[in-house]
């Protein structure tokens, strides 16, 4: 089985997929962050930086959908290969920080990794709103996130909204997490592990 965590920056999607893989016993799939040679310089110059993180984003996910593939294991991914493309390229491109030219390249090699693209069994969307991720974010506290406008925020929700209300691959499960704290509140993460599980009824 393959499930998927999906939201903007700081929605939790590291911390739920942690959770749920300790409390399920799946093997989970991280986001390549820390050991990133491009992230950090993305955020100081996006424009100059904008293609080479976007080819490496790339390559990281399309690595993880080939042992998705292959391992048979249950797995639970920290962020899709989608959101690369359909939300982050295509907001550099809208916001003229990567070019119609560069922005056309990476699409053709994104349209010719897709075929072998599975969706996943369960997509799970955490929806939050902007004033909330910067809250997290300011939490979290990488230096380099600091740089992080309000408007590049709104414009990648804004971007979800519409990728996520035409999403129809697979099962979809949208959690509105502005109001929940599974991290203190164990109820909170009871909620979840109930809506998931209804979700996957038959699959358990
Ligand atoms: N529902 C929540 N309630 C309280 N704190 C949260 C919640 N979700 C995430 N956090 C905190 O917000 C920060 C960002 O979460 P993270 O899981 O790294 O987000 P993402 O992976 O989506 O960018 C972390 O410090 C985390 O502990
Ligand atoms: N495809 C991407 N383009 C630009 N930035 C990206 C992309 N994928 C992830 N990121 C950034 C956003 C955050 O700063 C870090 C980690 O993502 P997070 O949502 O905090 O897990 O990478």
């Amino acid at each position: 089985m393959h499930i998927a965590v999906t939201g903007n920056i700081g929605a939790g999607k590291t911390t739920l997929t942690t959770m749920l893989s300790k409390h399920y016993g799946w093997d989970a799939q991280f986001e390549d962050v820390d050991h990133n040679p491009y992230l950090e310089d993305f955020y100081a110059d996006m424009s100059k930086w904008s293609f080479a993180l976007q080819i490496y984003f790339l390559g990281s996910r399309f690595r993880q959908v080939k042992e998705i593939r292959e391992s048979g294991k249950n797995i639970i991914q920290d962020r899709t290969i989608y959101e690369d493309a359909h939300i982050f390229a295509e907001n550099l491109n809208d916001m003229n920080l990567l070019s119609d030219r560069d922005f056309n390249n990476y699409a053709s090699v994104f349209n010719l990794m897709k075929s072998f693209v599975s969706a996943p069994d369960l997509l799970i969307y955490l929806k939050s709103d902007v004033p909330n991720l910067v809250k997290k974010i300011y939490k979290r506290g990488r230096e380099y996130e600091a740089s992080i406008s309000i408007e590049y925020l709104s414009k990648l929700n804004q971007k979800y909204e519409k990728w996520i209300s035409n999403y129809t691959e697979g099962k979809l499960l949208i959690i509105e997490v502005d109001d929940l704290d599974f991290v203190e509140k164990p109820e909170d993460f009871g909620f979840i592990l109930e809506k998931i599980e209804a979700e996957l009824n038959g699959l358990f």
